[in-house]
């Protein structure tokens, strides 16, 4: 097996850390390129695997005169927004991934594009990776309804295509609405390239006019997602001086995991925002927290392991969606939480989570955590290491979104594979 020990540091933290910059932005911008016939310019795209598959397979579309094979790995955003953007561009693929991608479900949106004038079959299970795209005639649908309650990755898919429908689309979302942030970036990408979308989030509905994107230049920023681990690591430090520089951030940002600004000044973390990004200070925490994860699903892992090792009761709601992720990351919480001395309970069926300190305090010498193919398993898990050694398996996970994790991990504490 291959796995890292962390060590930890022995005085304060004193970091500067260039953080990836954000796969989400990334995959947008690529889409959006895409159809302008790759006519824009885009500036510091993320180096992370999900971006860097989005790239080759952009870049290999139509090599083939058959249907030929695109194949996402474990990347969720580039299978839902390719597959949307290879069906509205007519071209023949089959679409597919890892394992673990070919249950993640994809039914809501290939209903969706079938309506719109795709022909898409299964390969193996309805409603699921593998398929294949036949081809495309404007079905001249401008008006659908989606649930809003499984991922946004299809609203988002089916926005970004929509400027080139010949009446453009309205897409009315139906349910609760998860990951709303996400859907938010997407719209305001497009317009940067020119769209004509509206939002009108009292009734849910989006609204996008037929009109073609406009090639021009976008920078990517840094990644709000990947900054929450380093949060982390500032509010377990355990001397008040330490301080944590995170570069390329703005205070507003397109990422809704900004929010991570938030949730740890409860947790013990200020942020004051420069022009080279932000640093992290500390400050006293709170015993307890309750937080909605509804916009920021992603932030779930790194609050929940934090709150753990600093004893904090968290309360969490909107969760829901961590099951169809990399892992079902509510059980690996589950599961791996006990090693440091924690659980997650379900207090509420589905809906309402607590992690809670086990008492007498089971915590384990050496935790070794399992990260069950899931990147942010690996990542939420590490800042352990400011108060514990602990071994964290498989870890080069970290490449899906943010590849340089252990290297700039190194600056706090130490490092070493095995
Ligand atoms: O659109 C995006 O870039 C993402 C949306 C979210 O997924 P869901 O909409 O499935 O919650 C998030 O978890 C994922 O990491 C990235
Ligand atoms: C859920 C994630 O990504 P995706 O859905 O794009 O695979 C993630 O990065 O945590």
């Amino acid at each position: 097996m291959n796995a890292v020990r962390l060590t930890p540091p022995s005085g304060p933290v004193r970091a500067t850390i260039p953080l990836a910059s954000s796969k989400s932005e990334s995959n947008r911008a690529l889409i959006i390129d895409a159809l302008t016939g790759f006519r824009c310019q885009l500036q510091n795209l993320s180096t992370a695997r999900d971006t860097q598959t989005m790239i080759r397979l952009l870049s290999s579309e139509g090599q083939s005169a058959g249907p030929s094979t695109a194949d996402v790995l474990d990347a969720g955003t580039t299978m839902r927004f390719l597959t949307a953007y290879f069906a509205v561009t007519g071209q023949q693929k089959v679409m597919t991934g890892t394992p673990r991608m070919c249950e993640r479900p994809i039914g809501i949106l290939v209903d969706a594009l079938r309506t719109l004038g795709a022909e898409i079959t299964y390969l193996k299970n309805d409603g699921y990776p593998p398929l294949q795209l036949n081809g495309f005639q404007a079905s001249g649908v401008d008006r659908l309804s989606i649930r809003g309650d499984v991922s946004s990755q299809y609203i988002s898919a089916l926005a970004m295509i929509a400027p080139m429908l010949p009446a453009g689309l309205t897409i009315e979302l139906t349910g609760a609405v998860g990951s709303r942030p996400y859907i938010e970036m997407t719209l305001e990408q497009m317009r940067h390239f020119g769209a004509d979308v509206t939002a009108d989030w009292t009734n849910n509905t989006i609204t996008v006019a037929p009109r073609p994107y406009v090639p021009t230049t976008f920078a990517v920023e840094s990644d709000w997602s990947g900054a929450s681990y380093w949060y982390s690591v500032a509010a377990l430090a355990e001397d008040e001086s330490s301080e944590i520089d995170l570069l390329g951030l703005k205070e507003k940002s397109l990422q809704g995991d900004s929010a991570i600004v938030d949730i740890m000044r409860a947790m013990g973390v200020d942020s004051t925002f420069t022009d080279k990004g932000v640093r992290l200070t500390k400050r006293p925490a709170e015993t307890s927290l309750a937080w909605d994860f509804t916009d920021c699903p992603d932030l779930a892992q790194t609050v929940a392991v934090c709150a753990a090792m600093k004893g904090v009761t968290l309360t969490l709601t909107g969760i829901e969606s961590l099951k169809i992720k990399e892992t079902d990351r509510v059980a690996a919480l589950q599961a791996e939480l006990q090693k440091i001395g924690a659980e997650l309970v379900e207090v509420e069926a589905n809906l309402r989570y607590e992690v809670r300190s086990l008492t007498p305090q089971t915590l384990q010498a050496t935790p070794q955590i399992h990260t069950y193919d899931d990147h942010r398993m690996a990542m939420a898990f590490a800042p352990v290491a400011m108060r514990q050694e602990v071994i964290i398996e498989e870890p080069g996970v970290v490449a899906k979104s943010y590849p340089s994790f252990w290297d700039d991990m190194k600056k706090v504490v130490e490092v070493s594979q095995f």
